[in-house]
């Protein structure tokens, strides 16, 4: 009858709406008259037998105080106190640390009386007892036993969940508290100048500001100068952007793929350091099909088997290297870095194919296609029609023929400021090849590739200097040097206007000057002086001379770069967020329902890991009074956050039973987390992958 009567106070006052001024004064007064017949108690109240009482006599220092439900709330109250009598620190009792007390302080922490009128929901049943265990250390509480509202997970403008506390971490507060009793009430509240000192270290985080930072983690949503980029280029999320998200895929999927054997019965196991080979393209069988200077080609990703990372084999079919001289060149594309080409690695020569082949060895970039394939494709399905190659055997007059051209280019046309970032980044890789005493001799769209944000690499360096081997023999290689460099910059004339014109045919000698003339009138003038310069047979040409050329483009180029590192800086901003959290699932996981532990049973029911069993249910376990899942992304990022820190504030853990509440500090939290996966990792099979 007692019990029951309690059992309604407790309810209809946890159910209560506070206005705050009921919350100042708000005194839960409880009756110790609560023993359950069924419970042997222990004198802090806890049932022996109880998973609980293994948490409570586990061998810690920081072990939370547990009492009958009824000791400790009747305890608990925020008012005006009477009678004033020092507490010391670490008490054992709840200490609301950041409760306005007397003085009008106010809190900067989440409400315990606010959060707490889901608990009313759980607590029916004949015989109803609960525990409570007071941590130790001071802080807030936020029981959440049921749904509470979720923290603010918007993306933009708002941060989604940052807690502000004015808390020193565990173990550096002394808990200063007054203590009062009131007619068998006691009174807690913090002095003053606690709460004032706890506020001045974390205003003093900041030097020489007035500032308050978040005792936790956490992703404080996009910038506003991401979410200004972002707009255009798609929804934001707390997961990396759909469209980054899909390209990391496919290019991790194309560096895992295998071939299959029976497709490619002879491709050899082992190529010198390289296994597991598969072909990037069909492999040539017809003799007469020469890529290199007579030299049949083929290209195959291979990881490195001492490594494991993945690169591209360059293989020359039938070559036999006459002297080594040409490995200087080796040597020094090797020494080679930057942005827009294909890092050669190392050179070899090797029987495993059944012939004598040269291996060029390069960086892997997955998903690339060649310049050929982007823009002048031949494939019909791709509808691409050579504007230069429509009927030119019909016997139209010439001036036909060119409006034809035209026509079609203006229908086709690049955009020009692609062309420009194209020129900006073989520019750019020129000038450092050109800087490094060697020449690219193959600037063909056929050897140049291209990845997602049409980012240009140069991919076939150093093959011409070892198969042509000429400026090893030659008797002035700087000349002769000097001499491809100048073709190089022919050959990038050439490629512009192939790509002006979308036609690799617009640089034949009999269509340059209709080429020209289509250049004229559909892009500017800039544009085709670059190009007039590049391709006049007359002067000495020079890198350097196209830089005024671009120009003020540079800027633009410039700017797009730095957005999108803006924009990925987000993603991984992010990532990092998710991560870590990832780490501490794992952490959670590895103890969370482990069926035996060192030939105990119970280990993961109990000890440490019992409250660690009840923080999951928390998190991740939640129903609504009707008994449906309550499933909140921002509530479980909440917790894992304040988990990861270990943050001094409270939050109510219940039994499973609902016979027990336990007011635990995410500080005591982190503790169990650590010391058990500690056990764990300790117990385990050593890897070097963990954590
Ligand atoms: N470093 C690289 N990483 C990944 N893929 C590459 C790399 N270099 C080239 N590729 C791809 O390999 C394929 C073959 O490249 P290759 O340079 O042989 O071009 P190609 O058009 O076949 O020229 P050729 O007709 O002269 O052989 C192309 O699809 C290209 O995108």
């Amino acid at each position: 009858m007692e019990t029951e009567n309690v059992k309604e106070r407790l309810n209809s006052l946890l159910q209560k709406k506070l206005s705050e001024n009921e919350r100042k004064t708000f005194v839960l007064e409880i009756q110790n008259k609560m023993d359950h017949p069924m419970y042997v108690f222990t004198p802090n109240g806890i049932p022996q037998e109880s998973k609980l009482a293994t948490y409570m006599n586990r061998q810690s220092t920081s072990t939370p105080v547990a009492t009958s439900i009824t000791q400790s709330f009747a305890k608990v109250a925020i008012g005006s106190p009477v009678n004033s009598k020092k507490v010391t620190p670490q008490s054992p009792e709840f200490v609301p640390t950041n409760r306005i007390v007397g003085g009008g302080n106010t809190s900067a922490s989440p409400n315990f009386f606010n959060s707490f009128p889901g608990l009313s929901g759980t607590t029916s049943g004949p015989g109803y007892q609960r525990t409570v265990i007071d941590s130790p250390h001071s802080g807030t509480v936020s029981p959440h036993l049921t749904p509470q509202p979720s923290p603010p997970l918007t993306i933009n403008n708002c941060s989604p969940i940052p807690h502000v506390s004015l808390e020193k971490p565990i173990g550096t507060v002394a808990v200063a508290a007054y203590q009062e009793n009131v007619g068998g009430t006691t009174y807690f509240y913090p002095t003053s100048a606690e709460n004032s000192v706890s506020a001045n270290d974390s205003l003093n985080s900041i030097p020489g500001t007035s500032s308050i930072t978040s005792s936790y983690q956490v992703y404080p949503g996009t910038p506003s100068h991401v979410t200004a980029l972002k707009s255009r280029t798609g929804s934001s999320s707390f997961f990396i952007a759909e469209d980054t998200r899909m390209d990391i895929y496919s290019r991790n999927a194309l560096t895992l793929i295998q071939p299959d054997p029976e497709q490619f019965p002879d491709l050899p196991q082992e190529v010198d350091n390289y296994h597991e080979l598969c072909p990037l393209e069909p492999i040539p069988t017809n003799p007469l099909q020469k890529a290199h200077l007579g030299y049949q080609a083929s290209m195959y990703k291979a990881t490195h088997v001492k490594t494991g990372t993945r690169h591209c084999l360059r293989r020359i079919h039938g070559f036999r290297l006459q002297n080594t001289k040409c490995m200087t060149y080796v040597d020094m594309w090797k020494k080679l870095i930057h942005s827009n080409i294909v890092q050669l690695k190392e050179v070899f020569t090797t029987k495993s194919f059944g012939d004598n082949s040269m291996v060029f060895v390069y960086d892997y970039h997955p998903g690339s296609e060649t310049l050929l394939t982007k823009h002048f494709s031949t494939d019909p399905i791709n509808g691409y029609v050579d504007p230069f190659a429509t009927d030119p055997s019909a016997p139209r007059p010439y001036s036909h023929h060119k409006n034809t051209i035209l026509r079609h280019q203006q229908n086709n046309k690049l955009p020009e400021t692609l062309i420009w970032n194209y020129i900006i980044q073989l520019t750019s890789a020129l000038r450092i090849i050109h800087a490094a005493g060697l020449a690219c001799r193959s600037l063909d769209p056929t050897k140049i590739i291209i990845t997602v944000g049409n980012r240009l690499r140069l991919s076939c360096l150093g093959v011409m200097d070892v198969i042509m081997n000429d400026t090893s023999t030659a008797s002035n290689p700087l000349a002769l040097v000097q001499h491809y460099q100048q073709e190089d910059l022919t050959s990038l004339g050439k490629l512009v206007l192939a790509l002006a014109c979308k036609s690799t045919m617009a640089v034949q000698r009999e269509n340059i000057s209709t080429a020209i003339e289509v250049v004229t009138r559909t892009y500017t003038t800039d544009l085709r002086n670059l190009i007039m310069y590049l391709l006049s047979p007359q002067q000495r040409k020079s890198v350097a001379d196209l830089m005024p050329m671009i120009g003020a483009r540079f800027y633009i180029q410039l700017d797009s770069i730095q957005s999108r590192t803006d924009i990925l800086e987000n993603e991984v901003a992010k990532e990092m967020e998710n991560g870590r959290l990832f780490r501490l699932l794992v952490k959670l996981g590895s103890i969370n329902e482990r069926p035996e532990f060192n030939m105990d049973g119970t280990w993961s029911e109990t000890g440490d890991r019992y409250m660690l069993k009840l923080f999951r249910d928390y998190v991740f376990h939640q129903v609504t009074e009707d008994g449906r899942p309550w499933l909140d992304m921002a509530h479980v990022v909440q917790c894992l956050n304040k988990l990861d820190t270990g943050v001094p504030e409270k939050v109510c853990l219940m039994s499973r039973d609902e016979q027990s509440i336990l007011v635990v500090s995410y500080t005591e939290l982190k503790h169990c987390l650590e010391q058990s996966f500690d056990e764990v990792l300790n117990a385990s099979v050593p890897t070097d992958n963990v954590t």
